[in-house]
This record gives C-alpha cells, sequence and structure tokens, in this order.
C-alpha cells in the first residue's frame, strides 16, 4: 500500500486485515491501519510506533524507507500499545534515538516497557519546538482526546497536522482504498473510542484553528488533504455534542419478537408522519458500536424494549450503559416497553437516562402487554406524533 505524503514525508504504516476485534470488542470488517510516519531531514524523526501485530511490516518499511540513514527521533503522542508496541523494537535497533513526549508520556511510559530512558528523552510541553532542519515540529497538548498522555505535532513547513488517534478511522487503507464515504467508519471509530471526550476534543480543535493545516496525518485511516474543513467541521459537530442529521433511531431489544414488531410498526408511523430518516436496530443482534454511532448522529431515538427479571432486556441494558459512559446528551427520547406480568422496562430505561444531560423524554411513554394489538395502536400514533411533531 503506497501513501504518498510528499519527498521528506513517509508513510510507514501497516494494514491489519485479520484481527478479529478492535481493542477486544469493535468488529473491523474491513481491518485497521496502524499509521507510523519518517520525516526525513538534517535529523530523522519518526512520528510514533504500530501495534506488535504489525510490527514487522513496519520495521521493513522503516528500514527500506531510511535506506541506510539512521533515527534520531522518535515522538511517541500516544502511548496505547497499537501507536507504541513498537517502541522497544526502535530503540533496539537505533540505541542512541531519542523518545519525544511529555511529562505524563515519560510517567506512563515505564509501565509498559522496561528501556532505558536516562538520557534518551526529550520532554515537550504546550508550544516546545524541534528543528528537525528544515522542518520544524511544534508540538500541542491534547490531554484526555482520549488518554491523557496524547499531544499532536505540527510540522510548519509543509503544515502537517499530525493528529494522533483524532480523525482516525477504522478500516485498512489496501481495503478502503478509493472509497468516498469517510464519515461512517469514522463515526462509529470517534463515538465508540474518543466520544466521553467533547470537551478535550473541543479544546484541541481550537488550537488547530489556529494552524494553517494543508494536511492530516492521523494514527488510523487515511491521509487527509483536500477539503479539511469537511473533516473538521464535522469533529466539531460530533464533539459538541449535536446531532448531524435530523433522522429517528429506533432501538430495540426483543425476546420473542413482539417487541420488535411494535418497534417497526411505530417505525412505520414515524415514516408516515414525515420523519426525514428513521434507522431501526436490533440491539440483541446487530453491532452495538454502530447503534451507538447512530443514536449519536440523529436528533432523536426511541428504545423499545422487553422487561427481564424485573428490569429490561440485557442488551437494552448495555446500549443505555455505553451511551451513558459516552457522554450521550442533547437528544429527545421516546419509550415503548413491553411486559406479560409487570412491565418494568420503561422505568429501568428511564432511570439510567435521567443521568445524562438534556435527555428529554418524550410522553407517551407506550406499554405493550406482550402482543401489539389494535388497542395499542392509538398510543403509539401519539408517542409517534409527539417524536415528528416540528
Ligand atoms: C427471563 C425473563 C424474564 C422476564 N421478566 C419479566 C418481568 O420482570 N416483567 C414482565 O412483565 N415480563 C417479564 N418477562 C416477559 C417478557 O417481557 C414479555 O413476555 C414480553 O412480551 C417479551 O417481549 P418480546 O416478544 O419482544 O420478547 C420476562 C421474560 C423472560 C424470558
Amino acid at each position: 500500500m503506497s501513501v504518498v505524503i510528499s519527498d521528506s514525508v513517509k508513510y510507514i504504516g501497516v494494514d491489519d486485515t485479520t484481527i478479529d476485534l478492535f481493542e477486544s470488542q469493535y468488529v473491523v470488517p474491513e481491518g485497521v491501519s496502524y499509521n507510523s510516519y519518517v520525516i526525513l531531514d538534517e535529523k530523522v524523526a519518526v512520528m510514533d510506533t504500530v501495534d506488535p501485530r504489525g510490527m514487522e511490516q513496519w520495521e521493513k518499511n522503516l528500514l527500506d524507507t531510511l535506506n541506510g540513514r539512521k533515527v534520531d527521533y522518535l515522538v511517541v503522542q500516544h502511548l496505547e500499545p497499537d501507536h507504541s508496541g513498537s517502541i522497544a523494537r526502535l530503540v533496539e535497533l537505533f540505541p542512541d534515538v531519542t523518545l519525544v513526549g511529555n511529562a505524563k508520556t515519560f510517567a506512563m511510559l515505564p509501565q509498559f516497557f522496561n528501556i532505558p530512558l536516562e538520557g534518551h528523552t526529550l520532554t515537550v510541553k504546550e508550544g516546545d519546538t524541534l528543528s528537525l532542519g528544515e522542518h520544524t515540529l511544534t508540538f500541542v497538548m491534547a490531554p484526555m482526546v482520549h488518554w491523557p498522555e496524547v499531544m499532536v505535532t505540527y510540522e510548519s513547513k509543509e503544515k502537517i497536522l499530525f493528529s494522533a488517534d483524532g480523525f482516525g478511522k477504522f478500516g485498512a487503507l489496501s481495503k478502503t482504498e478509493g472509497e468516498d464515504d469517510w464519515a461512517c467508519e469514522a463515526r462509529r471509530y470517534y463515538f465508540n473510542i474518543v466520544g466521553k471526550y467533547g470537551a478535550p476534543v473541543q479544546t484541541l480543535l481550537k488550537k488547530a484553528a489556529g494552524l494553517d493545516i494543508a494536511t492530516i496525518c492521523p494514527l488510523h485511516g487515511p491521509v487527509l488533504k483536500d477539503n479539511l474543513g469537511y473533516y473538521l467541521d464535522l469533529y466539531n459537530t460530533w464533539s459538541s455534542y449535536q446531532p448531524e442529521d435530523k433522522g429517528i433511531l429506533v432501538a430495540y431489544a426483543s425476546i420473542h419478537g413482539n417487541t420488535a414488531k411494535a418497534a417497526e410498526k411505530l417505525a412505520e408511523m414515524l415514516r408516515e408522519k414525515g420523519a426525514e430518516k428513521v434507522v431501526v436496530s436490533d440491539l440483541a443482534r446487530e453491532d452495538m458500536a454502530e447503534v451507538i454511532e447512530d443514536a449519536f448522529r440523529y436528533d432523536r431515538m426511541i428504545l423499545a424494549a422487553a422487561s427481564y427479571d424485573a428490569g429490561v432486556f440485557p442488551c437494552m441494558q448495555d446500549f443505555l450503559h455505553h451511551l451513558q459512559s459516552k457522554a450521550y446528551q442533547n437528544r429527545k427520547v421516546g419509550i415503548m416497553e413491553n411486559g406479560s406480568w409487570a412491565p418494568t422496562a420503561a422505568r429501568t430505561m428511564k432511570s439510567i437516562l435521567e443521568t445524562m444531560k438534556n435527555i428529554e423524554i418524550v410522553e407517551p411513554v407506550v406499554t405493550i402487554r406482550s402482543v401489539m394489538k389494535d388497542s395499542d395502536l392509538p398510543e403509539m400514533e401519539k408517542l409517534a406524533d409527539a417524536m415528528t411533531a416540528k
């Protein structure tokens, strides 16, 4: 896979197309890339390493690119193992290398690796610069986007922002080349991995607004060159917890299929009443990360769930806990429950929703007893009216 950045800035990352689950929880049907870059100047800097799963290929890419030169600096922007996992190998290959990180990087790094640091580190803080010759790196701290030691790096000669996990995306580069829909997998990546940290992302975006950026080099997914305003605008929307599109996600949790039927019927009513977009998701079967993505994408959501052991069917509980931990907020939510003797799903869902910021629960809450009947339709119509009211 050849990624062209410039004559002196080279891509040495690797694709992982055989990983079963990224971070042991996200399905990645098209794999993932671990990006790493080299800047060739009077001094040579490597920008992050890769997951141990890709180390062998990365080492080959690195040595081919160096063509006999040695590495002077390794800039460590993020210590998560999918980026730091080959640091020890780099130090083995180039024992004189200087590791560049911030105070938090070097406090955390020894937890991961037993490598000699004394005399081999350069600790940088906000705004510090490092000259490589014609290229100058400026370090911008990005704490809690989404780990405390994260920093990004701006190279001023070529106007490149090395953005760490920011602007990252699922999908191996070899499998997604030429694809135009960046947002779909970038959104799933953002909300599931960084979503909780909207405020730190906003802080970083404000700093980025002061930089003249021509290219964004993230640690996963494609290098971004054209139309950068599009990506920056999406990140602004996502990190401020504003909906990206008008629409309604209907997420259901059904044991025997009756709640599912009612959810489909409710979706039909919403479409008839002119909802801009209605997406129906089965929480027991579909990729939870994708449903979380849709919950953040649209401005409204309906939860439909069977009661279960005096609570709610577990996949709904799991979904709501995910939304809670990703700081879901600023949305209208409708509720439909099902139960055969003492329905408890609505109460349980409400109790979790009430912990979230600025969630409006739309009335009426609909209760179905075992199987949806004609007598349930008027309440469902009322909920559909309220969800589509302008
Ligand atoms: C293990 C289990 C626990 C249940 N717990 C409750 C309950 O606490 N209260 C209730 O009213 N119904 C309870 N139910 C019944 C279902 O919520 C009810 O039959 C509902 O109609 C199922 O909808 P579904 O067809 O969408 O799965 C339980 C069902 C199962 C299998």
